[in-house]
């Protein structure tokens, strides 16, 4: 490995792709690009089979966190907390929901003091991004989207009809149909809209396939893979302290250090990013030292302000509604009709002799993957993670709509919700095999705050880089919390009642819960029933931000508080979630940074928009 470069990035994931990406546009410019993980599967293209690269630790980082006022129903009662480890980092993990936030949200960012990432200073940055495909379907706002960036977004096709009768629920509940990253997100009476999602052709846009894999023959861009990075490199020069490079370690294992000449950006994720810095000295030193590791510069907040969302799984029977199983299964190809879950032999070299039946699946099985092959249409080019509605639950953060429900046209396997969501079937269903049989429909309404006050923390639980930080997520902390949640669960229970055709039918109350609080079928679920669903088996959307936040960690421009030539550039710096998912806020963020470090360096980027 070279280990001399002009710009070390550490992390190749939504943001960190983007900023080695655009700082190797110039020649002149030597990047070297570090990512613990490895080039990603093929399945990670396949939208349908996102969950297949949770829980598997060659594509996800697999921590674990202390749930706090929820978890209480969950399998082992911790919280996941997966993150990506491959070329896209969590870009190429995640269910795809283009969503960027609400115009508040950058506002108040600003207001806080976070200059130059108010709205309209954000806006050139996701529209630089964005390489949008419209569809009559998404009634999108002409003005606000980007047609020539390298994410593709777009939407699923075809629709799925429940996916479109739950906008039309939506509808009927009083909000509006309409774009949501557009002027439509700031109607007072909320927006519902298909999901617009980071798919190209029916394929995942990562930012990997996005940013990386054109621009991986740049002769002045190194990346390396399997390559874990344990700490920045810091020199003292009196007061002044300087990042010089970072320590790692190489898929051998072999330590090494690889040195930049101009700066070193952080760009491993709202985890990984504060770890480094803690274990490279940099945090609160009452922390370090409790770790055994030498203060070099005490900043008290690094970890500290965790947010995520939450949501809570409603579930409906949804015969000739939802999507069953046994055809998501069929439209991922024949290898996911494999024993031990399908009927097909586990290995392909004992199909021959299928009997009638197994060998029409089989074709089925082959003819639909090659069709979405070919044309990028088909079941699996969604995560199924379909469609969305954003509102005011009336109870604060008057900046901006605190409340989301997402839908997922599918009811998944009882090995998906045990293994992959920790939700243990057996006491969440009277009858989990009927209610989850893969030839029914079932679809998962999802209530979803998205302005929590509860915050968590990111903490050193040893000096050692390859044990794992310690992770308090610390949801429901704060009270106000739990009151936005059953707001929240209410609206999506009453789009399920207003729900095309004589609504939904009842929600899935977990029998142990109803009989704690004596409910009984078809009666309306008392508030103290909603908080203790969401306490039992409220999931992680998988939104951790805001650890290294842009005032406490690191200023304006990303710039690390009291070192040179160290900057942050990811979900950490989030001054506070967004009101949505966060990878299109992340992606933003990369393309800024690269701006910001162009404009400092002399670094000529191809276009510059802010
Ligand atoms: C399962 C899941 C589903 C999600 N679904 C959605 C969704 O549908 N829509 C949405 O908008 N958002 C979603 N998100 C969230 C979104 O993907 C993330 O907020 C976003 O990707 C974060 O970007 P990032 O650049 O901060 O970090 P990441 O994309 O996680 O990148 C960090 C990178 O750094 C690497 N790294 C970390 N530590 C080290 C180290 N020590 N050495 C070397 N490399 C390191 C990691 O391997 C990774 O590649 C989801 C996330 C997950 C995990």
């Amino acid at each position: 490995m070279d280990s001399t470069y002009d710009y070390v990035i550490v992390g190749a994931g939504s943001a960190g792709a983007v900023v080695a990406a655009r700082l190797s546009e110039d020649p002149d410019v030597r990047v070297c690009l570090l990512e613990a993980g490895g080039p990603p599967p093929p399945s990670e293209l396949v939208p349908a089979a996102v969950a297949s690269l949770q829980n598997d630790p060659a594509t996800d980082w697999m921590y674990n966190g202390d749930p706090g006022g929820v978890g209480k129903g969950l399998i082992g009662g911790q919280m996941m907390v997966p993150r990506g480890k491959m070329l896209g980092g969590s870009s190429g993990l995640n269910y795809m929901a283009y969503v960027r936030g609400h115009p508040g949200d950058f506002d108040s960012w600003a207001a806080g003091g976070a200059d130059g990432w108010s709205y309209q200073e954000v806006l050139p940055y996701f529209l630089k991004a964005e390489g949008f495909v419209n569809s009559p379907e998404l009634h999108a706002d002409p003005d606000v989207h980007g047609h020539d960036g390298p994410v593709g977004v777009s939407v699923r096709q075809p629709i799925l009809p429940a996916s479109a009768q739950f906008v039309e629920a939506a509808g009927a509940t009083g909000m509006k149909q309409g774009d949501y990253n557009g002027r439509d997100r700031l109607s007072p009476e909320g927006v519902a809209s298909l999901f617009q999602t980071t798919t190209k052709d029916g394929r995942r846009s990562s930012t990997f396939h996005a940013y990386l894999e054109p621009a991986m023959d740049r002769e002045n861009l190194t990346v390396v893979t399997g390559a874990h990075v344990e700490r920045v490199v810091l020199e003292a020069d009196g007061e002044v302290v300087r990042a010089t490079g970072v320590a790692c370690r190489t898929e051998h294992g072999t330590p090494e250090t690889v040195a930049a000449g101009t700066e070193v950006v952080l760009c491993a994720g709202a985890i990984g990013s504060p770890h480094l810095l803690l274990l490279s000295g940099v945090g609160p030193r009452e922390e370090l030292s409790a770790a055994g590791v030498a203060c070099v510069v005490d900043l008290p907040d690094v970890g500290r302000h965790l947010k995520d969302h939450l949501h809570t799984p409603l579930m409906f029977a949804a015969d000739g509604i939802g999507e069953t199983m046994t055809e998501v299964a069929m439209s991922l190809g024949p290898d996911a009709l494999r024993a031990p879950a399908g009927p097909l032999p586990a290995d392909p070299a004992d199909d021959d002799d299928l009997p009638e039946p197994l060998a029409a699946a089989k074709a089925e099985a082959e003819r639909r993957i090659a069709e979405w092959f070919t044309t990028g249409r088909g079941l699996a080019s969604s995560s199924l993670y379909d469609a969305v509605a954003f509102f005011s639950t009336g109870l604060g953060d008057e900046h901006t709509h605190d409340g989301q429900i997402g839908f997922l046209a599918t009811g998944y396997t009882p090995p998906i919700w045990e293994g992959v969501f920790r939700l243990p079937a057996a006491a969440f269903f009277e009858d989990p095999e009927s209610f989850l049989d893969p030839t029914r429909g079932q679809v998962v309404v999802l209530p979803n705050p998205v302005q929590p006050h509860s915050e968590g923390s990111v903490r050193l639980a040893s000096a050692d880089p390859q044990v794992p930080p310690r992770i308090e997520l610390n949801y429901f902390d704060d009270p106000h919390d739990v009151a936005v949640m059953v707001a929240v669960m209410r609206r999506a229970l009453e789009i399920a009642k207003a729900w095309p055709g004589g609504g939904l039918g009842e929600a899935v109350i977990p029998p142990h819960l109803a009989q704690a609080h004596g409910h009984v079928a078809g009666a309306e679920p008392s508030d103290a029933l909603l908080e203790d669903l969401a306490r039992h088996y409220a999931l992680t959307v998988y939104h951790e931000t805001s650890t290294c936040r842009i005032g406490d960690v690191v200023d304006p421009r990303l710039r690390v508080h009291g070192i040179d030539a160290l900057r942050v550039a990811d979900a950490s710096v989030m001054p506070n979630v967004v009101s949505g998912n966060t990878n299109a806020a992340a992606i933003m963020i990369g393309e800024k940074a690269a701006e910001l470090i162009a404009t400092d360096h002399g670094v000529h980027l191809h276009e510059v928009v802010g």
